[in-house]
């Protein structure tokens, strides 16, 4: 059965395809080596359910789904990017899928120079040509979509994104995915509530997952944040960072949206 991710995929490989024979890989290397070294994507996450600064926000820049469209115009994503960072965001996601995200490499480089914050790059990465690309337009972190990869392209990629100085944010939906990212070996790793086969969401998932995950690595809560409730819920369950796209692009105020995220967790340790 064809799900909606492999149709995500197959669009994916299509762009891709025409880019590389725009730039041919050994360019883009050399792209990727100009490029000002990675900033440290572990550092600004890690530590977010036991120290006093509350959960870590990582906040996204999405134009638009798979499952709901059109969800913000976002004409300059390098000022809603800077309005986050002044929010306390942690980490940019700049979203680089063109045909059912609408977004672009050129909104990671625009991110990338707006913002000294670490920046991730979100796509579905398939091809280590992209992880080339990733750094080439400044990103410091890439995501591993286990669902996506099997478990050489995982490893080898990994190695890629850290051969180049960045962090990989592994995203698991299952319980076995969970395990996959495990072996891996991965460091930061992402519950995605959201099920990318299907794109239903379950704010629920997170708890049920969150037991399968190990105390030493980085954990992020992803997906179906729709206010500060659901922060501090992921923050109970021991989530050191979320990650936030319709909420924030659809508030008005993305600045004192950030905020007020960072701000709800801090009631997870008051009690
Ligand atoms: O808009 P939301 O529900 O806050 O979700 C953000 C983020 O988790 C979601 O964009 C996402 C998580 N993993 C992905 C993988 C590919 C594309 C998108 C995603």
């Amino acid at each position: 059965m064809t799900t909606v991710l492999d149709s995500i995929i197959e669009g994916v490989r299509e762009d891709l395809a025409q880019r590389q024979a725009q730039v041919p890989l050994d360019q883009l290397i050399q792209q990727a080596q100009a490029a000002a070294p990675a900033l440290d994507a572990y550092a600004a996450l890690a530590g977010g359910r036991d120290d006093a600064q509350g959960v870590r926000v990582i906040a996204e820049v999405k134009r638009s789904s798979p499952s709901k469209g059109a969800l913000a115009e976002i004409p300059d994503p390098a000022a809603l990017a800077s309005a986050y960072q002044a929010g306390g965001a942690s980490v940019i996601s700049v979203l680089t899928e063109q045909r059912r995200f609408r977004g672009s490499l050129d909104d990671l480089a625009a991110v990338r120079a707006a913002v000294d914050i670490p920046v991730l790059r979100k796509d579905f990465m398939v091809d280590e040509y992209q992880f080339y690309e990733a750094r080439a337009y400044g990103a410091d972190l890439v995501l591993l979509i286990v669902a996506a990869l099997d478990d050489v392209q995982l490893k080898s990629f990994l190695q890629l994104t850290h051969d180049l100085g960045m962090n990989a944010l592994v995203e698991a939906h299952t319980e076995d995915e969970i395990e996959r990212a495990k072996a891996l070996g991965a460091k930061i790793v992402g519950v995605n509530v959201r099920n990318l086969k299907t794109l239903e969401v379950d704010v629920a998932h997170y708890s049920a997952m969150a037991r399968h995950l190990p105390q030493d690595v980085i954990r992020i809560a992803e997906s179906g944040v729709d206010g500060p409730g659901v922060v501090l819920d992921y923050a109970r369950q021991g989530a050191d960072a979320v990650l936030v796209g319709e909420a924030l692009v659809k508030h008005g105020d993305p600045t004192t949206a950030v905020r007020d995220f960072r701000q709800a967790s801090l009631a997870a340790d008051a009690d």
